[in-house]
């Protein structure tokens, strides 16, 4: 049973598929500390949050079952991304589910700033009726500037063409083209600045985007400029906002979001006549929490029932197409990757992959992770490594990872191969997917052969002499280990050869040792794979 904590207020019609699945408990705690939450995550496979939760290293440390944290909505500077990585915890969002809420609550902004709504309301409640305070301006032919062109930013942009107003864009990743087809005009931060009557933000608060409207942006901008920022606190210097409306160049500001939150009691915004606040409203409708919180809980429960999920936010996309093609490998290549990691002996220096056939056409980079997460897990605990964090503990512990494409895969169609290369020594074995019959390892170090990968195994290397095929069986038959299968490789009458055995149940060390004081017999490993 896989238990889920919601530790921030999140609709329960958008987790009622949580609630209701029979292999899920959902147990719903708003609020908590973040020791409160530190003494508790140990018994959750998956946290959900909105932005309140600050889901941190401790926290992370903490949650030795959590799988995943599902942020039900876009920003996920709450969670702790570099330590989610580290302790193997996917990340997962809601990207698409707020967006048109919280163009909305841009707009109401816009207008409410425009009309000066908050204050003529708070008067009007007052007993006062004041009608000479409170002239507005028109939106229509008026200019609006819009930093970051993002999901909420394009959907500003399409409403404001509705009301009559000329849009300049800006974001790193806007062509020409695009801006065509959305009607806008491509223009600089500082064109935007110098020429918008209206600007609004939409970027994420990143490294250069903090204060990427502060004291030097304000000395050049157009009188009267009203801004709103409905993204994120700290994109426009807060305290070099108020000292250019209290110069007159801004005429007016709507802020749903702050540098901290929530705000101090004597923020300068909350006392200031021509600042206008929210309280980090702007995804706050029924529709965008059920929509965020149904889009989070369906990849929460993919991700905890180990099945395909998207909107990972720590791990890179995987294309639905490349997905499903890769999907059939995952099982053999994190098998292949265990496989060799128990026959092969001393410290791991280097992983090479090789990918033959068609998956040398292809981004093979998530099939990567699961055969380094199979390596890894042999020697860190399985508990410890998965598909998030097996490269990143990899280079952590400066194992090199070579990766070798080649088009052609001899007698089949995919062709997957696992070299380890140890202090001690180097192995191989490949594998590929035979149709209708599943993985299998059709070849160890120099050796042909057609292992099915899974269960107890027993492999063996020796001369190939006659009667060591009877030796080996009867010697397992004594001590009570039965062979449900047995597949010998070699490559020349009387070489060297392998004997991989499929038995019932692990042979302990002892029956190891009895096996390699056999004669002809030079080594003999357990393997087990799940
Ligand atoms: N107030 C709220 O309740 C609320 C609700 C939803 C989203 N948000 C916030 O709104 C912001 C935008 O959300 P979105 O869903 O549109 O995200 P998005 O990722 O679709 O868009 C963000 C855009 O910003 C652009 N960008 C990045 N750096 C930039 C820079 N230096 N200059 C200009 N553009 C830059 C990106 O290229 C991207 O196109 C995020 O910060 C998100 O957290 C706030
Ligand atoms: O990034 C987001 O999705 C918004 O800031 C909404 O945050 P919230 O879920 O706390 O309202």
């Amino acid at each position: 049973m896989f238990k889920v904590l919601v530790s921030d207020p999140i609709s329960d019609l958008g987790i009622q598929q949580l609630v209701e699945a029979a292999d899920v408990t959902v147990d719903k705690k708003p609020g908590l500390s973040e020791d409160e939450l530190v003494a508790i995550i140990g018994d959750y496979d998956a946290l959900l949050v909105r932005s309140q939760t600050r889901v941190t290293p401790r926290i992370m440390e903490a949650g030795k079952k959590l799988k995943v944290v599902g942020r039900a909505g876009v920003g996920v500077d709450n969670i702790d991304l570099g330590a989610a990585t580290q302790y193997g915890i996917i990340v997962i969002n809601a990207p698409d589910g707020n967006t048109i809420t919280t163009c909305e609550h841009t707009f109401a902004m816009i207008m409410a700033v425009a009309r000066h709504i908050p204050q003529a309301y708070a008067k009007t409640v007052s007993g006062v009726w004041d009608r000479k305070s409170f002239l507005g301006v028109e939106l229509r032919n008026k200019v609006l500037g819009v930093l970051g062109m993002g999901r909420i930013g394009s959907e500003v942009a399409l409403r404001a063409k509705a009301f009559g107003m000329e849009i300049l864009g800006y974001d790193p990743f806007m062509t020409e083209e695009r801006a065509e087809k959305l009607g806008i005009k491509l223009a600089s931060v500082d064109e935007i600045v110098r020429n918008a009557d209206f600007m609004t933000v939409h970027t994420p608060l990143t490294a250069e985007t903090r204060h990427m409207i502060g004291k030097k942006q304000f000395e050049v901008m157009k009188p009267g400029m009203r801004i709103v920022n409905c993204a994120r606190g700290g994109i426009i210097d807060e305290l070099a906002l108020v000292e250019a409306v209290d110069n007159g160049i801004v005429a007016g500001a709507a802020f749903d979001v702050f540098e901290v939150e929530p705000p101090a009691a004597d923020h300068p915004f909350l006392s200031h006549p021509k600042i206008i606040v929210t309280p980090h409203l702007g995804a706050s409708t029924v529709e965008a929490q059920e929509n965020v919180a149904i889009d989070v809980s369906e990849q929460v429960l993919h991700i905890l029932r180990d099945e395909p999920f998207s909107n990972a936010v720590n791990m890179p996309p995987i294309p639905a197409n490349l997905a499903s093609q890769l999907q059939p490998y995952y099982a053999l290549g994190e098998k292949l990757g265990n496989f060799i990691a128990q026959i092969t002996d001393g410290p791991v220096q280097e992983i090479t992959v090789g990918y033959s056939g068609e998956l040398a056409e292809v981004d093979t980079q998530p099939l990567t992770r699961y055969i380094v997460k199979g390596v890894l897990s042999h020697h860190l605990g399985a508990e410890n490594v998965n598909v998030v964090n097996s490269l990143h503990l990899a280079k952590e512990r400066d194992v090199n990872i070579v990766i070798n494409k080649s088009h052609a895969a001899k007698d089949f169609t995919n062709l997957v191969s696992v070299s380890l290369r140890t202090k001690k020594e180097e192995r191989n074995a490949a594998g590929t997917l035979l149709t209708g019959y599943g993985p299998r390892i059709v070849q160890i170090d120099k050796f042909p052969v057609d292992v099915t990968p899974e269960g107890n195994l027993i492999l063996i290397s020796h001369n190939d002499k006659p009667g060591i095929i009877g030796r080996v069986g009867t010697l397992l038959g004594t001590n009570d280990v039965n062979i449900a299968t047995m597949q010998v490789g070699r490559q020349l009458a009387g070489g060297s050869a392998i004997m991989v055995l499929t038995v019932d149940k692990g042979a302990d060390k002892a029956i190891l040792e009895q096996l390699v004081s056999l004669s002809d017999l030079n080594s003999a490993k357990e393997i087990t794979l799940n």
